[in-house]
């Protein structure tokens, strides 16, 4: 009997080359995925790269693709769509839009440098029951800093569609 109880994903390299992502240490949430292209991103540039992986996740799971926080650190870089979500049904090769966040640094990427990592996670269908009043709660609808703390930070916020943007204020 295995006592292996991870998780098994079924994975397509479309790139040969491409090192099977793995995680770095025991208790890693996430395996790190690499660009097969080189790229130069100047400040403010994003680019979409290929990592040369397709999975097909199980139902009931999706993956992630988040920003790894020693590049954020570095230099500046991102995901501008942090996190990228993997549906278990895309069969399609993982991309990572990536962004030079730094205001004066352009940043490179060579082939096979680790971009970004991927979180793979259970998620939970639900099903929306429409109902005319919601069920009280102590934050009621305070949100936007409602519970405080950046008082120097303090801005107003226009959310689209909004008629009183005061609801929104974060005091
Ligand atoms: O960082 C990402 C995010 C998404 N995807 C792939 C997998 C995902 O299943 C598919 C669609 O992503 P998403 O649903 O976020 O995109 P969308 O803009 O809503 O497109 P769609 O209309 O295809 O759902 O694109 C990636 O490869 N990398």
């Amino acid at each position: 009997m295995s006592t292996d109880s991870r998780v098994e994903v079924l994975l397509k390299l479309t790139d040969p080359e491409v090192p099977v992502p793995s995680y770095q240490r025991p208790g890693d949430a996430g395996c790190d995925l690499v660009t097969t292209e080189a790229a130069e991103l100047a400040p403010g540039e994003r680019a979409v790269l290929p990592t040369g992986v397709s999975i097909a996740l199980p139902e009931g799971y999706a993956a992630f693709v988040h920003p790894r926080s020693g590049l954020a650190a570095r230099c500046g870089v991102s995901l501008v769509n942090a996190p990228g979500t993997v549906d278990a049904g895309y069969r399609g090769e993982i991309k990572v839009i990536v962004a030079n966040l730094d205001p004066r640094e352009p940043v490179r990427f060579e082939r096979f440098d680790r971009i970004a990592q991927l979180v793979v996670q259970q998620v939970e269908k639900v099903r929306f029951r429409e109902v005319a009043e919601l069920p009280g709660s102590e934050r009621a609808e305070g949100g936007f800093g409602s519970t405080g703390g950046h008082a120097a930070q303090q801005k107003d916020y226009v959310a689209v569609g909004a008629t009183g943007a005061s609801d929104l204020r974060g005091q």
